[in-house]
């Protein structure tokens, strides 16, 4: 038997055609635009491509983009002046600073310095903490798409065995918090863990964010399993070129699985598209609007 491919793709597709629907019914019956600020520094390839991205979204949803592009020795001072500018702006919705940021620069002092209302990334200390209390957030956008995928093929995760590899900030933490929130039960793993095959295979929904590439096996996944993975690693191909594979190594796992992500094509599109809905989610509350169920 061989899992459901998840298709992050085409359901990101879908999601961003439902926000820029609500975007034109926002704008027709209240004036309301959104708009987004993307805020780029330095030249990090990667972070390059996803900021067009980014703002090529924005565009079709019908939102109103404002990139922000600043060199690699900008001072932390001059980033927060621009933040406070954004901030001041009313005809910005939300601001997002694209990670990582250069050394000289503290990611959590910038983060800290955006409006919560308008952080869409949802990374705020003030957003974290109401996601941990269970209330109404900004919550992180590739957390957001994870448990959108799982649900697509599994629609209520109530007491599920979950695990989730991986404790950053932007991925392993949120996500953890909004399976519980799920009803879930919830075990958070990480490079210290002790026995993570035997972890792994006792799993409902493994979901898999630790940076490392192809980290899962295929005899780590129980069978039948949900397979989320949010790894985007960049390992050598054929003929000297690169390529890109998650934190599961997707021809065994895909065996084992009942349903599995690919990468790419599976968590990444879902990020961007859970950041325009955010956008819209925070234009509606700045505009005292009640926003869309999507
Ligand atoms: N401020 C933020 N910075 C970063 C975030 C974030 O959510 N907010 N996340 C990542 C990068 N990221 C968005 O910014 C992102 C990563 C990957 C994708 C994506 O669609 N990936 C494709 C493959 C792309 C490729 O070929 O390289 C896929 O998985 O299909 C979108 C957004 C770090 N920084």
């Amino acid at each position: 038997m061989t899992a459901t491919i998840i298709d992050g793709k085409t359901i990101a597709a879908e999601l961003r055609g439902k926000v820029a629907f609500e975007v034109a019914q926002l704008k027709r019956e209240h004036g309301v635009t959104p708009g987004l600020a993307v805020v780029l520094v330095g030249q990090n390839a990667a972070s390059e491509v996803y900021v067009r991205s980014k703002s090529k979204a924005v565009v079709e949803a019908g939102m109103t983009p404002s990139d922000h592009k600043l060199p690699e020795t900008v001072s932390e001072a001059e980033l927060l002046a621009l933040i406070d500018k954004l901030n001041k702006n009313k005809a910005v919705s939300g601001i997002l600073v694209q990670l990582p940021l250069p050394p000289q620069i503290d990611p959590q002092k910038v983060i800290a310095a955006i409006d919560p209302a308008k952080d869409v990334d949802g990374f705020h200390p003030v957003n974290v903490g109401r996601l941990s209390l269970g209330l109404p957030a900004l919550v992180p956008c590739t957390p957001s798409g994870c448990i959108m995928l799982a649900k697509m093929v599994w629609p209520s995760l109530a007491g599920l065995d979950a695990l989730v590899i991986g404790r950053s900030n932007i991925v392993g933490k949120p996500v953890a918090q909004l399976l519980l929130a799920e009803n879930a039960t919830v075990t958070v793993a990480h490079s210290k863990t002790k026995d993570l095959p035997a972890l792994a295979r006792r799993a409902d929904l493994l979901i898999a964010a630790i940076g490392k590439a192809e980290l899962v096996r295929g005899d780590w996944v129980k069978p039948g399993a949900i397979v989320i993975d949010v790894g985007i690693n960049r390992v050598a191909g054929d003929g000297g070129k690169s390529r890109i594979v998650g934190d599961v190594a997707f021809d065994e796992a895909v065996k084992v699985a009942g349903a599995i992500t690919p990468v790419p094509g599976g968590v990444g599109p879902m990020t961007i598209a859970c950041l325009m809905l955010n956008t819209l989610r925070a234009a509606c509350a700045q505009n005292g609007v009640k926003a869309p169920r999507l």
